[in-house]
């Protein structure tokens, strides 16, 4: 009964509360104060309704915002909890990234769940030990003992006997591999199978509840109430989280054959890291674990998607992928050598950037926060909003990209387009795949030379081949409800010509 009158009171304030934004957001498009514009687009319940319907993550959003980009220009808004500002345009976004100092900056400050799993606002003093992280060659050992299994993985899976024609899907393969390599440099320990698999539900889940629609941002004392199961879920989750990995920043459940332990990792840095600006403090616990959370969930989903992107994009030109080999095999590729020389292979390094330009892993960045009303392309954009940029329409900018839905790795050498582009963008921006300014992806470095890792081992030790001819067509229509892919499947098709392996690109566009 109490639940009832609870979720009643839930239901009207949101019901009240989307009707009063939604007047407001009539404002949007109109002269406020009598001479700015604020940014145009959707009244908060249609958008809302129609967010709520893809019923997924926060990440599904790219197919609503281009729709909205399209009708209304480069620079639009939602008048949700907070105003929430998108701008698709390369040059705004230079301007409000690299040339606005401080005004967008700063993440606007966390709601829950967000709020219990957040690390504080220390990347800008972690970015260092993570960009030297990327080039210690003491984790090549690492990187190469992960990629050996994730090799043996891919072909144990496509070697059954007299199966020409098997379906590997590499994705969850090459997720496992990149998670234990990151669990690794993050605790500096290989861990027993059942402990990483629980790691990995447990960052799993977060993900997810940071990324779902947040519910618990609207009137937090009532929906936590209502939703009490689920926020105790959460509160759950967390107590999980600091019972796994306390031991293990802390070094005090390291299994003791550790061959030989690595010189330092991630988790001994931050608990050396002082904060000079709060009298020198060390880190609290809950910060300790929630940057290493940070930097397990930061690294792992970001690489994984890229890297399947590049073999997908490999198979279907076989031209790029018969040059990629030449380099590695004829160039500087061969032996174990392979991870201190990827610095020496132009086309490796234009094949990733090809990659994160076409496919950026993510299409948006994380929030950014508003400090001061500002001015974004002629439209007044208020303090206290949450600023994003759509990262995927800047690397497909057909006003600076030549064909840019084409995979051309060449575009990147000399004389191409891409030649000499600046990843970071200071000087400008032609594409943003870690975002840029001072909240850019602090681990970028080391998310390019995992990728190029990757890719270098899979295409010098394996053939991809294009995927079999499909089935012919079934005449009996099956059942509607039987269930089967939506779409989404990243599978991967392998037939098996030793030592070759094929695949076959997704199917559909990702988020
Ligand atoms: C191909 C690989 C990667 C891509 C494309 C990528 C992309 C991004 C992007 C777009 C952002 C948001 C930047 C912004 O809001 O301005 C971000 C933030 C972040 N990334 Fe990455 N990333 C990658 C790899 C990694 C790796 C390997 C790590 C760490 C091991 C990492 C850790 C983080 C963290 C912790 C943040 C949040 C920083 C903050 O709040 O300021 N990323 N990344």
């Amino acid at each position: 009964m109490e639940t009832t009158v609870l979720f009643l009171c839930a239901a009207l304030s949101l019901a009240i509360f989307f009707l009063l934004t939604s007047i407001r957001q009539r404002a949007h498009g109109r002269k406020k104060d009598g001479n700015k514009l604020l940014p145009p687009g959707h009244p908060a319940l249609v958008f809302l309704a129609k967010f709520l319907a893809l019923r997924r993550s926060i990440f599904d959003l790219g197919p609503l915002l281009r729709e909205l980009h399209s009708r209304h220009g480069p620079v639009i808004s939602i008048r949700l909890a907070r105003t929430l500002v998108f701008v698709a345009d390369r040059r705004l976004a230079h301007r409000a990234l690299v040339q606005g100092g401080a005004t967008f900056a700063d993440r606007p400050p966390p709601i829950d769940p967000g709020l219990m799993f957040n690390g504080g606002a220390y990347w800008r003093l972690l970015r260092r030990n993570l960009a030297a992280e990327a080039r210690a060659s003491f984790f090549a050992p690492a990187r190469q003992r992960v990629c050996d299994r994730l090799l043996v993985n891919i072909q144990s899976t496509n070697s059954k006997e007299d199966d020409k024609e098997s379906v590997v899907t590499l994705r969850p393969l090459l997720r496992r591999a990149t998670f234990e390599l990151l669990v690794y440099m993050c605790f500096g320990a290989w861990l027993d199978e059942e402990i990483l698999e629980e790691i990995e539900q447990v960052q799993h889940q977060i993900l997810r509840s940071v990324t779902s629609f947040p519910i618990f941002a609207f009137f937090p004392s009532i929906t936590k109430r209502i939703f009490r199961r689920w926020w105790a879920e959460l509160v759950a989750v967390r107590r999980r989280q600091d019972h796994l990995f306390l031991p293990l920043i802390h070094h005090s459940s390291r299994s003791k054959a550790q061959d030989p332990p690595p010189p330092s990792c991630y988790a001994d840095s931050l608990v050396k890291l002082r904060l000079p600006e709060e009298g020198d403090r060390p880190l609290t616990q809950s910060e300790l674990v929630s940057l290493c959370s940070e930097f397990l969930n930061g690294g792992t989903d970001t690489t994984v998607t890229l890297v399947e992107w590049i073999m997908a994009e490999l198979v279907n030109n076989p031209d790029v992928q018969a040059k990629l080999r030449h380099e590695l095999v004829h160039g500087a590729g061969g032996g174990d050598e392979l991870d201190n020389n990827l610095q020496e292979m132009p086309y490796l390094k234009a094949v990733v950037m090809e990659g994160l330009r076409l496919h950026p892993p993510g299409h948006f960045l994380l929030p950014h926060g508003v400090q001061a009303d500002s001015d974004i392309g002629g439209y007044t954009v208020p303090k206290g909003a949450e600023l994003n940029f759509l990262v995927a329409e800047m690397g497909r900018d057909h006003t600076v990209w030549k064909d840019p839905l084409q995979f051309r790795p060449e575009r990147f050498l000399d004389g191409g387009d891409g030649c000499g582009v600046d990843i970071t963008g200071s000087r400008e921006i032609k594409m943003m795949p870690f975002g840029v300014g001072r909240h850019m992806c602090p681990g970028y470095a080391l998310g390019m030379h995992h990728a190029e890792y990757f890719v270098a081992r899979m295409v010098r030790d394996l053939r991809w081949l294009p995927p079999p001819p499909p089935p012919p067509p079934v005449e009996v229509p099956a059942p509607a409800a039987a269930g089967g892919g939506h779409g989404r499947d990243p599978g991967f098709h392998n037939r098996h010509e030793a030592p070759a392996t094929c695949t076959h690109p997704r199917p559909s566009c990702h988020k």
